[in-house]
């Protein structure tokens, strides 16, 4: 549940002051008592008043005009300062421990970590270091920075940042930035202290608003979220920074923008009355775009800080319209009401999500009954299974008994349900269920003998590669499935089982697809980041996906050959027409199971790649699958349960600029004992070919690529590489654009190169990292 927190500023404060019935308390108990009372649960104020303010200037920023022997005098203070930093009471709005339980501190907002002058910044730092002790004493678990403001020196901002972060633990930094691009770049910074004359050499220090002539950087454009990227890069992605998102400028009209902040560590949002407008009767309410974010957003359970409620800006509904209005987008926010609807994945997940697993090995590994109730809890899995079977039943033209084999039966769902399918085929059938796991073997046959009977099935305990069965059957069903389809080694599974299926039997499952896109989430990058431990970013976890955002789209891009925003990697279909058999039917190698994908996907805005999603699309028999494709789960196995996704991470995150086109290349690999997958990923910038002197045409395709117009050369040597885009690359040079693609701009792609800015390392070369035993 997100804490509700009320804004005092100074001026709020100060008001309560002047009030009589104050009796004891200080303002800021009584502004907690007020706020407690009107349903917040914290109070928000500035750590310190216009007192320490006017102290900091007087050290901190000279007058030149002044006599030298009172700056002489200044100059004795502010060294006495810098070596020892302090608070007088008077200067600090919470003086009392008691005052500090339920507050949030805003740290001041006039100091100028990014002040373009070198002084003003070493001096500004050494105030935020003592205002932050000062806040640690009072044993505040998170304070609020101000936002960088010169962005030109973000850098030294963020370094400031990184600085305090390490010499203070527990607490919490979370740095105030504008949700859109709103604040921009300040030759002469805005919260600079009060006019001063012009310069004097060389004290640089004298004048804040002296800066930025001579060998400046030019003016940033950069946006609020790159800010942000800048900052937490800088802060290595430090666990206790975060983010108090400002929702004071208007949003942009297109939202996928905003959907970046999805993947961040937003703690708070910041919610100022002036962002509300009033409805026809009066009453504050948001407008559309920022109704919906906040409905988003709502799944980080960010604190919601309301700010200048008390100001009367809206005729109607008094100062709690506005935290009634927001509950009211929480609760209607469409993630929280999924986590709180019993049968849905969210409610399901909950404790789950971006909490990594280690996927399971079912071939390697038996698994815990445990583990078996957990999937058997799943609803839509078995009923779809079900349905396959008896479709698959139904559509049987041979007379006869029919004859089944369940290949992994566990502790037996898939056979309790075969015997129902067949009982609403009416069909004359035999099952056999097959399994390896000795201890779920027993369970197997207590359900024999207490439920099924020796004249409807048959136990066989072994594993299916190795194992005899009495007779071929018609219909072969397994499950053996994980989040990216064959990473429990289903293939290698039912390529031994195959020896038990007739020539023309069917399997259940007919197919299944593998499927990634291209992800940003610092959390989970956190979790996998190779500092703890080197194999823990080349390991694919399974992980229910929560602060994530997929980075790609459905755009062509300007190259006009990306595919969609969540692309297929390889399919296993069976029974399988291709391996090379031996006498007992079994594959000679494991070859046929290597695959290798490499896929174009379109980012349509700047954002920091840490990993894939990985997902799965099965086909059981007929129209009847199970998915948990992002954008198709819903369509074909709504709350399904049994898998989270896989998310393959990167070590080093990998920064793309908007428009950007990221290669990526997937292998799936074998030996005689393991498989394995190994990744890596590529970032190219299109560019007008006249701003490209020589472009390095690429190879020929490569005979591993599974779809010809997604292969791009393999790196090569100079930075940055110019290659063509896919489709130019063609023999003669010539443009020659397949049928489907006819649509795209042609005049968009021609003249257009792919300038190679980024890439990443291999991942888990060799299986060196990760890897399942066969
Ligand atoms: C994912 S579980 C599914 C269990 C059950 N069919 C269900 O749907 O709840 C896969 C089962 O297949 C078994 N299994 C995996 N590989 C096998 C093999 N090569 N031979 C026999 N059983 C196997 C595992 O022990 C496990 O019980």
């Amino acid at each position: 549940m997100p804490v509700f927190c009320s804004h005092y500023t100074l001026h709020d404060l100060g008001q309560l002051s002047q009030r009589d019935d104050l009796g004891d308390d200080t303002p800021v108990l009584r502004a907690t008592t007020d706020a407690r009372t009107a349903v917040y649960e914290t109070i928000c104020v500035p750590l310190t008043n216009n007192k320490w303010k006017a102290r900091w200037r007087e050290l901190c920023i000279l007058n030149p005009n002044e006599p030298q022997d009172k700056l002489a005098e200044i100059e004795q203070r502010a060294e006495a300062w810098r070596s020892k930093p302090a608070f007088f009471r008077d200067e600090v709005t919470i003086s009392r421990l008691d005052e500090a339980e339920y507050i949030i501190p805003l740290i001041s907002d006039w100091l100028e970590l990014d002040a373009a002058d070198d002084w003003v910044r070493h001096d500004a730092e050494i105030a935020l270091q003592q205002e932050l002790a000062y806040a640690s004493y009072l044993n505040t678990q998170c304070v609020i920075l101000p936002p960088p403001s010169n962005r030109t020196q973000v850098g030294s901002y963020a370094r400031a940042v990184n600085a305090c972060l390490n010499s203070i633990s527990f607490m919490e930094l979370s740095i105030r930035v504008p949700i859109y691009d709103a604040v921009t770049v300040m030759q002469v910074p805005s919260r600079s202290p009060s006019p001063v004359p012009s310069p004097v050499e060389p004290a640089s220090r004298f004048s804040p608003a002296s800066v930025e002539t001579n060998g400046s950087p030019p003016e940033s454009n950069m946006t609020t979220w790159e800010m942000w990227d800048t900052i937490r890069t800088i802060c290595g992605y430090h666990p206790r920074l975060t983010l108090t998102l400002d929702l004071t400028p208007p949003l942009p009209l297109s939202s996928t923008v905003l959907d970046q902040w999805q993947a961040e560590p937003v703690r708070n949002l910041w919610l100022p009355a002036s962002t509300f407008i009033a409805n026809a009767k009066g009453y504050p309410v948001l407008p559309k775009g920022t109704q919906s974010f906040i409905r988003d957003i709502m799944k980080l359970q960010p604190n919601v800080i309301l700010s200048g409620t008390k100001a009367k800006k809206h005729p109607r509904g008094g100062e709690l319209a506005y935290i009634q209005y927001v509950k009211h987008l929480e609760k209607t926010s469409p993630s929280i009401k999924a986590a709180n609807t019993a049968g849905t994945v969210e409610n399901f997940a909950q404790g789950y999500q971006d909490y990594l697993q280690a996927p399971l090995q079912p071939l390697m590994d038996n698994l815990q009954s445990i583990t078996y109730q957990t999937f058997e809890q799943d609803p839509v899995k078995y009923r779809n299974y079900e349905e396959a079977i008896y479709l698959a039943l139904k559509d049987r033209t041979q007379p006869g008994r029919v004859t089944l084999c369940v290949a992994g039966a566990g502790r037996g769902p898939l056979v309790a349900r075969a015997l129902k399918a067949v009982e609403r085929a009416k069909a004359d059938a035999f099952i056999y269920a097959v399994e390896k796991n000795p201890n779920a073997y027993v369970t197997l046959q207590e359900r024999h003998k207490t439920e099924w009977g020796d004249e409807k099935v048959k136990l066989l305990y072994g594993d299916m590669r190795a194992l005899e069965v009495p007779e071929q059957v018609d219909i072969l069903i397994s499950e053996l499935l994980g989040s990216f389809g064959d990473n429990e080694l289903s293939p290698e599974c039912l390529d031994g089982a195959m020896r038990f299926l007739k020539p023309e039997g069917i399997s259940i499952p007919a197919s299944y697809t593998a499927y990634i896109a291209p992800l940003s989430s610092s959390r989970l990058y956190n979790e996998t980041r190779p500092s703890k431990d080197s194999k823990s970013s080349e390991t694919p976890y399974v992980v229910m996906l929560h602060a994530i955002n997929i980075l790609s789209d459905n755009g062509a891009g300007i190259s006009g050959t990306c595919g969609p925003r969540v692309q297929e990697c390889w399919e296993f279909e069976h029974p399988r027409k291709d391996a090379v058999l031996t006498e007992q039917g079994l594959p000679l190698t494991n070859s046929h199971n290597v695959r290798a994908a490499k896929l174009t996907f379109h980012i349509p805005h700047a954002g920091v790649l840490h990993g894939f999603g990985g997902y799965f699309e099965a086909v059981l028999y007929g129209n009847v699958g199970i998915s948990i494709h992002p954008e198709r789960m819903a369509l074909i196995s709504k709350d399904m349960l049994s898998w989270f996704p896989l998310f393959f991470p990167l070590k080093d995150p990998l920064y793309l600029p908007a428009d950007a086109e990221l290669t990526v290349s997937v292998w799936r690999l074998t030996d005689a004992r393991k498989v394995w997958y190994e990744w890596y990923a590529e970032a190219f910038l299109p560019v007008p070919t006249s701003s490209v002197s020589s472009p390095i045409w690429r190879d020929a395709l490569s005979p591993m690529s599974p779809s010809p117009d997604s292969s791009f050369l393999s790196p090569v040597a100079s930075t940055p590489t110019i290659v063509t885009s896919p489709l130019l690359d063609v023999p003669h040079l010539t443009l020659e654009v397949p049928g489907s693609m006819s649509m795209m701009g042609d005049r968009q792609r021609e003249g257009v190169s792919l300038v190679k800015i980024s890439q990443t390392a291999l991942h888990n070369p060799g299986g060196r990292s990760s890897w399942i035993g066969l």
